[in-house]
C-alpha cells in the first residue's frame, strides 16, 4: 500500500450530483475523502456540482437539467448521491426525480451496474441471517443490466389499463453477459444468470443469449435460476453465488435484498459502466425518513468513491486505502444506527467520516 512517488499531477473532472434529501450528507464526506487521497497520489480531483432529481426539478424545472447534462459531458466520471422523495411524489411521471436518474444512465450509456455485496467480518452479527449461513467471506457481485428491459420499454395508459413493456435484444443481453463473464473469470469463475424463462419471452431470449456468450468462457461455470427461487436462495444459501447476472428490474430487487445480508443497505456501493464515462452511486435511495439528522450511513457512498477511483482513474492503491479505512473504522466499532447492535459506539454521519479520515492519514503515512 505504498504511495507512488511521482511529480506529475494528473487532473480529473468529476460531475458531483448530490441529489435529494440525504444526498448532500452522503456525498460531502466522500468528496473530502477522495480529494485527500487524490492529493496523496498527485491527482487533482476537480468536482463540479450539478442538480439532479428533485433538486433539478426545483432549480431548473427538469430532473436532468441541460446545465447538468453539460457538466456531465465535460467530466471524466459522475458521482451521484440519491434522488427522489415525498416532496415530488405528486409530480407528473415524466418529471419525477427518478426519471432524471434513468435519463442520466441512458444518456451515459452505462449498461452495466456492478453491485458488490461483501460481508465485513465485524458486521457479521448485524446480518439478519445466521452466521452459519453467511460464513466468513461472503463476496457476491451482482451484475445488473441498467439501461434496458421494463424500465425503458413503452409504457402508458389506455382507459383503466396501464402497461409497461419488457423487451431485450440479443445484443443488449450479450454485452451485459460479457461483463459478467469477464468479472467471473477474475473471481471464483461462476456465473448465475437470473431470469423468469418459465414465463417471459424476453427471459427465454436472455437465457439463450447468455448460453451463447458462456461458450467463449469455458473456464467459467454457468447456472440459471428463476428469479423467485434466486430470491429464496439468497437467504438460505448466499454463499453459493459468485457473480449474479440479471436484468434491470430483477437486479434492482435482488440487490436491495442482498444488501441487508451484509448488514445494511447503507453499506452497498455501485459502479455503472459502459463505453464512455462511468457513474458511481450507492444503491440506496434518498432515505427521507432520516435526512438532515446526521444519522445516515455514508459508507456506501464512500465505497462508491473508491470504485470510481479504481474503475475510472485506475487508482487501485488509493481505492484500497479508502476500503481499508472503512474496514478499520468498522473494526473499531464506530457505527451509525443502521449497523448498530447496542454495544458499539453509536456515532453520526460526520463522525464516521472523521474516523475514516483519521485512518486514511495513518495509512498514507505507511
Ligand atoms: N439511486 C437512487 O437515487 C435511489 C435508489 C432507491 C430509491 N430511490 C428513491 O429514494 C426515495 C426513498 O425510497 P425508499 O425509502 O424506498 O428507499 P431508501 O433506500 O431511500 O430507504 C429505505 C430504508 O433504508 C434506509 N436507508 C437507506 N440508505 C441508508 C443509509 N445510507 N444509512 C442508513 N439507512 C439507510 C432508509 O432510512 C429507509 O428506512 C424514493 O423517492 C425512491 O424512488 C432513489
Ligand atoms: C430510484 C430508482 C429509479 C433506482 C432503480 O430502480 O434503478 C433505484 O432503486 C436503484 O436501485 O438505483
Ligand atoms: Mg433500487
Amino acid at each position: 500500500m505504498q504511495k507512488t512517488k511521482c511529480n506529475d499531477t494528473k487532473t480529473y473532472k468529476i460531475a458531483l450530483l448530490p441529489g435529494d434529501y440525504i444526498g448532500e450528507e452522503i456525498t460531502s464526506g466522500a468528496v473530502k475523502i477522495m480529494e485527500r487521497v487524490g492529493k496523496a497520489y498527485n491527482v487533482d480531483l476537480q468536482f463540479t456540482r450539478g442538480a439532479i432529481g428533485g433538486a433539478g426539478l426545483d432549480e431548473a424545472g427538469h430532473p436532468f437539467p441541460e446545465a447538468t447534462k453539460n457538466i456531465c459531458k465535460e467530466s471524466d466520471a459522475i458521482f451521484l448521491g440519491a434522488v427522489g422523495g415525498p416532496k415530488w411524489d405528486n409530480v407528473a411521471s415524466n418529471l419525477r426525480p427518478e426519471r432524471g436518474l434513468l435519463e442520466i444512465r441512458k444518456e451515459l450509456g452505462v449498461f452495466a451496474n456492478l453491485r458488490p455485496v461483501k460481508i465485513h467480518s465485524s458486521l457479521r452479527d448485524k446480518s439478519p441471517l445466521k452466521e452459519s449461513i453467511i460464513g466468513d467471506n461472503l463476496d457476491i457481485l451482482i451484475v445488473r443490466e441498467l439501461i434496458g428491459g421494463i424500465y425503458f420499454g413503452e409504457k402508458g395508459r389506455e382507459g383503466d389499463k396501464a402497461y409497461d413493456v419488457m423487451s431485450y435484444s440479443a445484443e443488449e443481453v450479450e454485452r451485459i453477459a460479457e461483463i459478467a463473464f469477464e468479472a467471473a473469470s477474475k473471481r471464483d469463475k461462476r456465473v448465475t444468470s437470473v431470469d423468469k424463462a418459465n414465463v417471459l419471452e424476453s427471459s427465454k431470449l436472455w437465457r439463450e443469449t447468455v448460453e451463447k456468450v458462456a461458450k467463449k468462457y469455458p473456464e467459467v461455470e454457468l447456472s440459471h435460476l428463476y428469479v423467485d427461487n434466486a430470491a429464496m436462495q439468497l437467504v438460505i444459501n448466499p454463499r453459493q453465488f459468485d457473480v449474479i447476472l440479471t436484468s434491470n428490474m430483477f437486479g434492482d430487487i435482488l440487490s436491495d435484498e442482498a444488501s441487508v445480508i451484509s448488514g445494511s443497505i447503507g453499506m452497498l456501493p455501485s459502479a455503472s459502466i459502459g463505453k464512455g464515462v462511468g457513474l458511481f452511486e450507492p444503491i440506496h435511495g434518498s432515505a427521507p425518513d432520516i435526512a438532515g439528522q446526521d444519522k445516515v450511513n455514508p459508507m456506501a457512498t464512500i465505497l462508491s468513491g473508491a470504485m470510481m477511483l479504481r474503475h475510472s482513474f485506475n487508482m487501485e492503491e488509493a481505492a484500497k486505502i479508502i476500503e481499508k479505512s472503512v474496514e478499520l473504522v468498522l473494526e473499531k466499532g464506530y457505527r451509525t444506527g443502521d449497523i448498530y447492535s447496542g454495544t458499539e459506539k453509536l456515532v453520526g454521519t460526520k463522525e464516521v467520516v472523521e474516523k475514516i479520515m483519521e485512518e486514511i492519514e495513518v495509512l498514507l503515512q505507511k
